[in-house]
């Protein structure tokens, strides 16, 4: 029986390894981590992430072919293939600090590795690592070989949070990159034999080690790249009175830029856009490309502009303050369908919002008090380490607290702030919420997700990011 390992319980190595142990039943997972909670929050019925349809995979394979464990060194003796899918952080010091990614885990699964293999192994990059990480792997793993031989393979992951399931069981492209020997040429097609159990042989893409690499932060950067062009797109529409809805309706209608990707928001969030387009950029600097680093630095640019303009927005409308006012934050988790709040959007424009001192009262449908508190307190980039070392700020925001529904949480607001785009904030009762909201009573739309002209019948005053602009807006300062 061919044994997996996969170093890393997250949000990669969870889905991925419970899917491949779904399509391929003569294949032994294990899925190891140093987080205990974390592997026992897999071991249990309360899994460590919400991803739809997840539930129902583990549990049709956990415990036969899945197996979560803490006992990283067992399972990667005796593993055929491992998997490494740790955190690649953003450097916050040193050489690199801001950009580069910090490698520091994943040398860490490497050097263990070449410690407890007494096999051969195939080794997998999962993460999302800088080109040419392979490489310095392979020295890592070669350097201490005692005679095993390694084969590394990168086999980025593309599948996006609240719809990683279905993006797994449907995958647009599994990319495989390997070395071009013959000992190259064996592992990727064992590797590809493992997909071909549940993935059309013409979407499984073979390329070398580099350009594996690389399409993956490429993919990040030209999806992140349309939404930054859209955002941009929508303050100009604010600015003239198009509708961003509209416009990007006719852009994409054109079959060579297309539908998708094109919602304006208040900005795009999520652990990796950033994260690898500031890789980016460092691979660009270091490789002496200046503007094309430039180029990329631009999306990050607009995003945070964004965020920004949105707050600047809000507290330009509300007489300039938003001083002791009750302020109601619906949404906090980067996008719909995930509780996942890296990067989220919502952590700038409550820093802003309490900035200028509003008293915040935020519902999630899937993250807790506690999660918001350490958001709103940690310091950038830290996020991305394993939980247990992550620094924890001795403070709390004493300014916000969390409410159990969106109709709690907006009782005596002076405003509303929709910061991800639940389904249920589309269908709530916006005529009870106004009359229960101080007047005059404002909402937010930082996700195009309500009906502005039925708000503005009950009274609202609207602001839609990159929608035309309610005549009170109009007449307030212009805001950047
Ligand atoms: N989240 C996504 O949607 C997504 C999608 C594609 C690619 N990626 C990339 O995949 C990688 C993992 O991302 P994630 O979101 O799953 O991160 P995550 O933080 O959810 O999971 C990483 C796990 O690795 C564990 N870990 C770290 N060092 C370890 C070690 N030496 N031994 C054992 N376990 C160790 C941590 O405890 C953590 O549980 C990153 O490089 C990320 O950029 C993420
Ligand atoms: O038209 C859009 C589409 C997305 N977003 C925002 O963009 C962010 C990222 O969304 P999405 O890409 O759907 O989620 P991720 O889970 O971050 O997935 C991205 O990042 C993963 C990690 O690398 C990749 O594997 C995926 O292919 C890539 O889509 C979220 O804040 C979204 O709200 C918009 O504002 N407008």
């Amino acid at each position: 029986m061919v044994k997996i390992c996969c170093i890393g319980a997250g949000y990669v190595g969870g889905p991925t390894m419970a899917v491949i142990a779904l399509k391929c039943p003569h294949i032994e997972v294990a899925v190891v981590d140093i987080s205990v909670p974390r592997i026992s929050a897999w071991n249990s019925d309360q899994l460590p992430i919400y991803e739809p349809g997840l539930d129902d995979v583990v549990k049709q394979c956990r415990g036969k072919n899945l197996f979560f464990s803490t006992d990283v060194e067992k399972h990667v003796f005796e593993a055929d293939i491992v998997f490494v899918s740790v955190n690649t952080p953003t450097k916050t010091r040193g050489l690199g600090a801001g950009k580069a990614a910090d490698l520091t885990y994943w040398e860490s699964a490497a050097r263990m590795i070449a410690d407890v293999s007494k096999s051969d192994k195939i080794v997998v990059e999962k993460s999302t690592v800088p080109v040419k990480t392979a490489e310095a792997i392979e020295k890592i793993l070669t350097h201490n070989s005692k005679g095993i031989n390694y084969q590394i393979l990168s086999n980025p992951e593309f599948l996006a949070e609240g719809t990683a399931i279905q993006d797994l069981f449907h995958p647009d492209r599994v990319l495989i990159g390997g070395r071009e020997t013959p000992e190259g040429f064996k592992a990727v097609q064992a590797l590809k034999d493992v997909y071909s159990h549940w993935v059309p042989e013409d979407r499984i893409l073979t390329t070398n080690l580099w350009s594996a690499e690389l399409s993956k932060l490429a993919a990040n950067a030209f999806l992140a790249q349309r939404i930054s062009s859209v955002n941009a797109m929508s303050a100009l529409c604010e600015a003239t009175g198009a509708d961003v809805t509209q416009v990007s309706y006719a852009v994409g209608k054109d079959t060579r830029i297309g539908p998708k990707f094109l919602n304006a928001s208040v900005g795009f969030g999520g652990s990796c856009f950033q994260k690898d387009i500031l890789n980016l950029v460092y691979i660009c600097e270091c490789n002496g490309l200046p503007e094309v680093a430039e180029y990329w630095k631009q999306v990050i640019k607009i995003n945070d502009y964004q965020k920004s303009r949105f707050v600047n927005r809000l507290v330009s409308s509300m007489f300039n303050t938003v001083a002791n006012k009750k302020v109601a934050i619906l949404g906090f988790a980067f996008k719909k369908d995930t509780g996942d709040t890296r990067e989220t959007p919502a952590i700038d424009v409550c820093k802003g919002l309490l900035g200028d001192k509003a008293n915040l009262s935020i519902y999630d449908p899937q993250v807790t008090e506690d999660q918001i508190q350490r958001d709103l307190t940690m310091n950038k980039f830290d996020w991305d380490h394993p939980l247990h070392l992550q620094p924890t700020s001795p403070s709390t925001v004493k300014k916000l607290h969390a409410a159990w529904d969106a109709y709690q949480a907006t009782k005596d607001a002076h405003a509303i702030c929709i910061l991800t785009e639940w389904d249920e904030f589309k269908t709530l009762d916006f005529q009870r919420i106004y009359d229960n909201m101080q007047k005059p009573a404002f909402v937010f739309d930082g996700r195009n997700i309500v009906d502005v002209n039925k708000l503005r019948e009950i009274g609202f005053i609207v602001y839609s990011i990159g929608k035309p602009l309610d005549a009170w807006l109009k007449d307030m300062p212009a805001v950047a």
